[in-house]
């Protein structure tokens, strides 16, 4: 079991919760009311900053019904919560676009995440030419 050091910055949304058995992504809520014009990008606050687990950073990901529900698109894809991203202001926030005219009110439950280890350390060795098999650039298979 990894522990995480909370600090909640409002006692208006829920505390977040691990459900064993159902998923090991853990839903993110808004701490604040946001209203979005369509096309308009926002930060949505998330209300939370975290001490993550020695060597391990965080992934976080719109939910699957997120677009259904609230109209919005992760602007950043996948966002990535480093773990030296630990001090006592480092709120976690989603940035979205606005798909239509939308409002998220606090506490809902608009985004997840989940913890992942660090990759190893590289470093990058310049050379001439690869030795692997050519597999002849992008997009060249697959076609009929
Ligand atoms: O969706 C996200 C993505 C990032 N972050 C926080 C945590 C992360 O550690 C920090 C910086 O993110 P990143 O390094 O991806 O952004 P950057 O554009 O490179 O900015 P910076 O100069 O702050 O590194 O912002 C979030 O709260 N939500």
């Amino acid at each position: 079991m990894e522990q995480i050091k909370i600090k909640y910055f409002t006692d208006k949304i829920d505390k977040l919760e691990y459900i064993d058995g159902k998923s090991d992504w853990i839903d993110l809520r808004a701490s604040e009311e946001v209203t979005l014009k369509k096309g308009e990008f926002k930060l949505i606050p998330l209300g939370v900053a975290m001490e993550l687990p020695k060597g391990y950073e965080a992934h976080i990901v719109p939910r699957s019904s997120t677009y259904k529900n609230f109209g919005l698109i992760q602007a950043n894809h996948c966002g990535i919560v480093d773990g030296s991203y630990c001090g006592d202001n480092d709120m976690w926030r989603m940035p979205v676009i606005a798909m239509r005219d939308t409002t998220i009110h606090v506490n809902d439950r608009i985004c997840q995440f989940r913890i992942m280890k660090n990759q190893p350390r590289i470093c990058f060795e310049q050379v001439d030419h690869l030795e692997g098999a050519d597999r002849g650039g992008f997009g060249s298979t697959g076609k009929n």
